[in-house]
């Protein structure tokens, strides 16, 4: 059995983590494990961990570091069949060095957007809540206004995409990423890309992970997703 790939995408609100996430599922085949919809899943079907998860995040607060542990690492370390993306975990320095008890990284990409550029997309984004598909009505806006592509249900707006909102979950996500974020580059497995269009971040992206990802592994993964 083929080794594993294991890389993490980390960005602030609107950075275009899930965008991004989605791309390098459909072009390498990893499994895009996104923290958000986890947490969002619990919280739909009501378990100990959702109900408590969503207290903190009604309050636009992190959910505290052994929550988001106790819930993702017994999913990764599952995972040995599987290359993955996780997106939105680690978020914490605790966060990231249970992870790094668990597994060992290949590769951390860091999304360093400007403010403007956040405050601009998330004021446009809309979000299919049940399934979080994400739209955008400059970027990528649904067929037809106001509904999902493949539901035909009512997108929504989040709250805490609002501009107020944004400035003081930005803060917050730059205090506790630093540290985070210089872990990974003492690790020599940082690549951060800074730009205001995805598009223009995505050649990057896809070069990079050409050349880290094994073929045999990317092989491997696009014939079993396939
Ligand atoms: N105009 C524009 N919008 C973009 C671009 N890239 C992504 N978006 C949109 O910007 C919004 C944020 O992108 P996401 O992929 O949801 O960003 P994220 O980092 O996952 O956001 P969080 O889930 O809040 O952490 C979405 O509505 C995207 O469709 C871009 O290059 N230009
Ligand atoms: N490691 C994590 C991931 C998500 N979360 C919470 O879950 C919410 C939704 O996560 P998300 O990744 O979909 O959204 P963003 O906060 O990235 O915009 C976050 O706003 C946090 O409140 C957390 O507390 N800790």
């Amino acid at each position: 059995m083929s080794r594993l790939f294991r890389a993490v995408i980390m960005g602030p609100p609107g950075s275009g983590k899930g965008t991004i996430s989605e791309r390098i599922a459909r072009g390498f085949g990893l499994q895009h494990l996104s923290s958000g919809d986890f947490l969002r899943e619990n919280i739909a079907s009501n378990t100990e961990a959702g109900v408590l998860a969503k207290t903190y995040i009604e309050k636009g607060l992190l959910v505290p570091d052994h929550v988001m542990t106790r819930l993702l690492l017994p999913r990764l370390e599952e995972m040995t069949c599987h290359s993955w993306l996780l997106d939105g975990f680690p978020r914490t320095l605790a966060q990231a060095e249970a992870l790094n008890s668990s597994c060992e990284l290949d590769l951390v990409i860091s999304l360093n957007i400007p403010l403007e550029t956040l405050k601009e997309r998330l004021s446009h984004r809309w979000i299919h809540q049940a399934s979080g598909r994400v739209y955008n009505m400059c970027f990528n806006p649904p067929r037809v206004q106001g509904v999902d592509d493949i539901t035909g249900e009512p997108l929504i707006q989040q709250d805490d995409d609002k501009p107020e909102a944004l400035v003081a979950r930005l803060r917050h996500y730059k205090d506790v990423a630093k540290p985070v974020i210089d872990v990974y580059k003492a690790k020599g497995i940082l690549h951060t890309f800074s730009d205001t269009d995805t598009d223009r971040i995505w050649p990057y992206i896809s070069s990079l992970l050409s050349a880290k990802i094994p073929t045999d592994i990317a092989d491997a993964q696009r014939a079993s997703t396939h």
